[in-house]
């Protein structure tokens, strides 16, 4: 099924409904899209990504119905990640005289992508294409969330064709629609729930490159915006990129923060012990402190609070010649974020050989934080001596925060 969304401009991706997770580990209550667009103009015929491989029997047939792929002249790939460029090997096959436009960190994935010769044309932020009547303007917006990404807008219609970027993994068999006017209020609720998780899960590593985006985009009049997953918005478009320059907002926010986020393992409360004086002196240095026992702190909630942050200190316990499981769940929980470059600092008990504390070191440096001190290391019951010792580590580690 194919879907006309404005003069000349078609949908004709494909829906996939029953995808449960996407990328190993986003779970996708609703299934998803591989939105592809197709518009007409009366020079050329541009097709605007392509769908997943396992789906390029449908893809091709919904393609067909518009447009013979004989007649397409120009491929743009927003990003050559496979649920996009899946079928973008037997495209060309098809047709051999379509010309890929694309990004130009994206050359060298194509050209490991398709392993053959294509004919290319690398645009620059503001290039256009004339396709007759109709006018395609392209702006490169790396790291969106690949750095091949690039986006598209169709000036007479003011559809931003906006890859991932506003994205969500999203479909319903409710509607034959794509369109978000499309949806009832209450599908139009859960969209935007996914729409949010989509962002959470997959571009908040990423604000900083979203801040850079906007800045070129907000002299776009956007009527519609054409993500590559879920819905077209047609209804409320700017209300979606808002809420997306406000999320953002949080790299801003963090680089300013004065906060500083404990979490910690402890098994027999020696660890927990420690938190406490450390927490302490990271106060009294002048730092806002967060602090989530693993054993009981929702994994969103450590989350947010580490996005917020300027420092990232762990408590660990060590159980057979390891960090405890959740400490590891948390660094893997990192993966939402951009933790480079973030300030750290490892603490914790041990009885006899203490690995889960260099562990938590390793994990941090893995994750390209920057251990900001020697760890702070207690053996068993930490003592009152101890205790002010800690204290005293998180006050210097408290100044560093701050510095
Ligand atoms: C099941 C278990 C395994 C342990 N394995 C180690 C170990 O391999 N190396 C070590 O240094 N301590 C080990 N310990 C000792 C604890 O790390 C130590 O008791 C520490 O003080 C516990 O701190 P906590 O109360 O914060 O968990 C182990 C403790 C338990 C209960």
């Amino acid at each position: 099924m194919t879907q006309k969304i404005a003069n000349d401009v078609y949908w004709v991706g494909v829906r996939d409904a029953s995808l449960v997770v996407f990328d190993i580990v986003v779970p996708t209550e609703h299934g998803t899209t591989y939105n592809s667009y197709l518009i007409k103009g009366e020079k050329h015929n541009v097709l605007l990504d392509t769908s997943k491989k396992d789906f390029s029997e449908t893809y091709f047939a919904n393609l067909e119905e518009i447009c013979p792929v004989k007649e397409i002249d120009y491929v743009v790939v927003h990003h050559t990640e496979p649920d996009h460029s899946g079928a973008l090997k037997e495209l060309l096959q098809r047709n051999p005289d379509i010309t890929v436009i694309h990004s130009r960190p994206c050359r060298k994935f194509l050209d490991n992508l398709l392993n053959q010769d294509f004919k290319s044309w690398v645009i620059s932020s503001g290039d256009t294409l004339d396709l007759g009547g109709k006018t395609l303007k392209f702006f490169v917006t790396p790291f969106l969330h690949w750095p091949d990404t690039m986006m598209s807008y169709l000036e007479e219609e003011q559809i931003l064709f906006s890859c991932d970027f506003m994205g969500a993994h999203y479909t319903t068999e409710k509607t034959d629609s794509i369109l978000n006017s499309a949806l009832s209020e209450e599908d139009h609720k859960d969209m935007v729930e996914a729409f949010e998780f989509y962002y959470s899960m997959i571009m908040r590593p990423y604000n900083e490159h979203i801040l850079k985006a906007i800045k070129m985009l907000d002299e776009l009049e956007i009527r519609m915006v054409a993500p590559s997953h879920g819905m077209v918005m047609d209804k409320n478009p700017q209300q979606f990129y808002e809420w997306y320059r406000e999320k953002a907002n949080n790299y801003l926010v963090r680089l300013q923060s004065k906060r500083a986020t404990i979490v910690y393992a402890s098994a027999y409360g020696n660890t927990a012990r420690v938190m406490e004086f450390v927490r302490e002196g990271m106060e009294d240095a002048g730092v806002e402190v967060d602090v989530f026992d693993t054993s009981s702190a929702p994994m969103e909630q450590i989350i947010n609070s580490i996005e917020l942050a300027s420092a990232v200190v762990f408590g660990t316990s060590t159980i057979n010649a390891k960090a405890p499981e959740p400490i590891f769940s948390v660094i893997a929980n990192l993966v939402v974020l951009n933790v480079s470059g973030r300030k750290a600092a490892v603490f914790g008990s041990f009885g006899w050989s203490g690995e889960g504390i260099t562990m938590c070191e390793d994990l941090c440096r893995a994750m390209h934080m920057k251990l900001e001190q020697e760890p702070f290391r207690v053996q068993m019951t930490p003592s009152d001596e101890q205790l002010d010792q800690a204290r005293e580590w998180g006050y210097g580690l408290g100044l560093k925060v701050l510095g």
